[in-house]
């Protein structure tokens, strides 16, 4: 048969594409009224919360959006930055740093799963500017139903309502990718270097999620496993596994950051080092509840020496391990990725 392209034509024309980065979401001030906006949404999730929604929507306008806003709201207000809620200012500045680093073939943004930027929003303005294609890329290195799902499930619904859909592609988890775990490596490795002490642990904690949930077959629990796993294996050093952040009265998966921390000074281990290789970007979880409260509470309980490893970013390190990631899934969409 003849060749079906003539001699020297681009495998492919050339289409514009668009790679969205998407992650959780954040209020739009550390206020109980936007915290509670927020939190409304997110813990109405059929994928984040698994209990029928006759018994939880109670529980949840009654009892919860009438507490915890206004507590989460001062936790978030010791994190709050210049440019915002980290956790929207760090997506920020990957999505900038990936733009320079794929230049003008490629139109790089990013959104949010609940709160703002929306991904309905952003995948319309990728639309209108002529994306064929798209990238949905969720920063989750560890899939989740609670996180990496739901974000996907936020942009085929927007989709479903376009009659000119643009070709859909997502970046799968990179929970055992060598680029995400020699990025881990380097990162841990630089912020090691940096301490004035030698920590006798290393705790990688990655946020927690209900035991239940891993029974009904959610990978999450094992991914984190494998992650801490290989990494352990590079570096060639233990990490001891930790899962933070618990919600509600159910049983989380196991151990939990804060217990973990608080009982090793007993066992003689005073001098630790945490990092959360789960979390791409750093946020209220990892600022508030590890480096300012995990600190807090290991040294009530005799820690001596503690310090919080940041997460990947915006640095080079990180932007670069994804732009390994994302032109992956770019090939054959463009000839120059
Ligand atoms: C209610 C159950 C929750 C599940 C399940 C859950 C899973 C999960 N979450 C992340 C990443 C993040 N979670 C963040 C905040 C956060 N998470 C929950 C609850 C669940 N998470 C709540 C109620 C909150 C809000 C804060 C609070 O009120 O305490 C964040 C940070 C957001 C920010 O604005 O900085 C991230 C990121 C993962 C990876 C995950 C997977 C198991
Ligand atoms: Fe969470
Ligand atoms: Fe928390």
């Amino acid at each position: 048969m003849p060749p079906i392209l003539p001699a020297g034509h681009p495998v492919v024309p050339k289409p514009k594409i668009g790679v969205l980065l998407t992650n959780l979401g954040t209020p739009d001030g550390p206020d109980t009224k936007s915290v509670k906006r927020y939190l409304a949404e997110f813990l109405s999730d059929r994928r984040v919360v698994e209990i029928p929604p006759l018994i939880w929507q109670p529980i949840l306008r009654g009892i919860i959006l009438n507490t915890r806003p206004q507590k989460s709201a001062e936790a978030y207000a010791q994190v709050w930055s210049a440019d915002g809620s980290p956790l929207a200012a760090i997506t920020k500045a990957q999505s900038a740093a990936l733009q320079g680093a794929f230049g003008a073939d490629v139109l790089v943004d990013w959104a949010m799963r609940y709160g703002n930027p929306s991904i309905p929003n952003r995948l319309q303005a990728m639309k209108d500017a002529g994306c064929e294609r798209i990238l949905i890329a969720p920063l989750y290195p560890q899939y989740c139903g609670a996180t990496t799902a739901t974000a996907n499930d936020k942009a085929f619904a927007a989709l479903a309502k376009m009659r000119w859909q643009p070709a859909l592609r997502t970046l799968p988890p990179y929970y055992d990718d060598p680029a995400y775990i020699e990025a881990l490596a380097q990162s841990l490795t630089a912020g090691l270097a940096a301490l004035d002490f030698e920590p006798q642990a290393i705790v990688a904690s990655f946020h927690g999620m209900p035991q239940r949930t891993l029974e009904l077959g959610d990978p999450y629990h094992c991914h984190c496993q494998k992650t801490a796993r290989l990494l352990g294996e590079r570096l060639g050093r233990p990490m001891t596994v930790t899962f933070q952040s618990r919600f509600g009265r159910a049983k989380w998966l196991e151990p939990a950051t804060d217990a973990t921390l608080d009982a090793l000074p007993a066992k003689g281990i005073t001098k630790v080092a945490i990092f959360a290789p789960g979390f791409s970007a750093d946020c209220l979880e990892t600022l508030e509840e590890l480096a300012i409260r995990g600190r807090e509470s290991f040294e009530e309980n005799g820690g001596t020496h503690f310090a919080y490893i940041p997460c990947l970013n915006a640095d080079e390190i990180g932007i670069e391990m994804l732009r390994v990631l994302l032109a992956r899934q770019l090939e054959g969409w463009t000839p120059s990725a």
